[in-house]
């Protein structure tokens, strides 16, 4: 269920299309992994822009046979050295959009830069530097996972075969696979073909990885660890592209979040930035009698949208007020120490971001988990 290494997947990809590759059964979702050479040119207009980010992308669309537009005229900007979360919820085009960036579906419209050289015309220099996780029959069913690494390995001709054992198996610890490294893929669960295609992936240093949904099939515990993987990647100095539909997953090792929605780019951005411009509010819980002088004092500070709020988890001896903190409000202590001056009962003080998922069902009015 999942390609590899760049380069491995191209190489995945051609042994596919003469029969040595069989899908895996229970592969999710079957995926065209046929290198689109007749793709159109996309190099003609590079900018300095371009060649200093990992991935630029301007205008890409991907209209499909249906109809359907997956994606719709993304400028997508991962700047070198990011951990940039590809977020968005099923459907809405995350991986069509991956899978043009690697070459592996031919965009309808708009150009796509990798390390600063154009796709696909630069496809052969750029992708041995690329390691990418993306859906699709890649390994041999009836091989151990160890073999189909050496396989993926051996397909890559910059490699050298006289370090290959040693290479695979570091690769295998990484993924905590060291143990299951000789079961065959087949009797592989969900979450241990994930582990191999991540493997896969990390066969040879990589100056940019992309992962699509890395997490997905593992459990709390592999999620952490892909996570931890993903931080070790960047803190090696490689620029990290992961997608997911679930934003709390990876939320806390991004350091550059796009959002996607309905085939569009919503927002992209230091994830810092994204939730701070927006929505900071300061959350005040207090006693009944601490209700009416601390919406006064709040008021009286000129915090905008100043209620209590009706939906807190606190028990109903302990009411919570709510306002917002925008950048020309006073700082959080100043506001802390005003409502003890004014007499109001703190129970607790706290000063709310609002998270990524937050953000999403502000900018489109739905929930996370729409799929269309
Ligand atoms: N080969 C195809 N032909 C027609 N429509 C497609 C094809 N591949 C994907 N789509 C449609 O394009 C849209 C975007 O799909 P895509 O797989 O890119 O979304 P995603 O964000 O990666 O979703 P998920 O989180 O479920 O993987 C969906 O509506 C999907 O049904």
């Amino acid at each position: 269920m999942t390609t590899t290494g760049a380069a491995g997947a191209r190489a995945a990809a051609t042994a596919g299309q003469s029969g040595a590759v069989t899908a895996a059964q229970d592969s999710p979702r079957p995926v065209d992994a046929r290198p689109t050479t007749g793709q159109p040119r996309a190099g003609g207009d590079r900018t300095p822009d371009d060649a200093a980010a990992a991935v630029r992308t301007r205008g890409l669309t991907k209209r499909f046979a249906t109809g359907q537009v997956a994606v719709d005229g993304l400028d997508l900007h991962v700047p070198r050295g990011a951990v940039f979360g590809f977020l968005g919820p099923n459907g809405s085009g995350k991986t069509t959009t991956i899978r043009m960036l690697l070459g592996l579906v031919r965009p309808t419209a708009g150009t796509v830069h990798l390390l600063g050289a154009p796709m696909p015309d630069a496809a052969g220099r750029v992708l041995p530097r690329v390691g990418a996780l993306v859906e699709g029959p890649a390994f041999h069913p009836y091989l151990s996972g160890r073999a189909n690494l050496a396989r993926l390995d051996a397909a890559d001709a910059t490699t050298d075969p006289r370090t290959r054992v040693h290479r695979t198996g570091e690769a295998l610890e990484r993924v905590g696979l060291g143990a299951a490294a000789d079961k065959r893929y087949r009797q592989y669960s969900l979450g241990m073909k994930q582990r191999l295609g991540l493997a896969a992936a990390l066969l040879r240093p990589r100056d940019l990885l992309v992962l699509d949904e890395p997490t997905n099939g593992l459990d709390p515990q592999g999620t952490r660890e892909v996570r931890h993987l993903v931080r070790e990647l960047a803190d090696g100095g490689a620029t990290v592209l992961v997608s997911s539909h679930l934003l709390t997953e990876i939320e806390q090792v991004c350091t550059h979040v796009g959002i996607m929605g309905r085939g569009r780019l919503l927002l992209q951005g230091p994830r810092a930035e994204l939730t701070a411009r927006r929505g900071v509010h300061v959350v005040v819980r207090t006693t009944p009698r601490g209700v009416q002088p601390g919406l006064a004092e709040l008021r009286r500070l000129g915090l905008p949208d100043v209620r209590v709020d009706g939906h807190a988890a606190a028990p109903a001896d302990e009411p919570t007020l709510v306002a917002g903190l925008p950048d020309d409000a006073p700082p959080p202590q100043a506001v802390a120490a005003a409502l003890v001056r004014a007499g109001v009962d703190l129970v607790a003080f706290e000063v709310r971001r609002p998270s990524l998922e937050e953000l999403f069902v502000e900018l489109t009015g739905e929930g996370f988990d729409v799929a269309r």
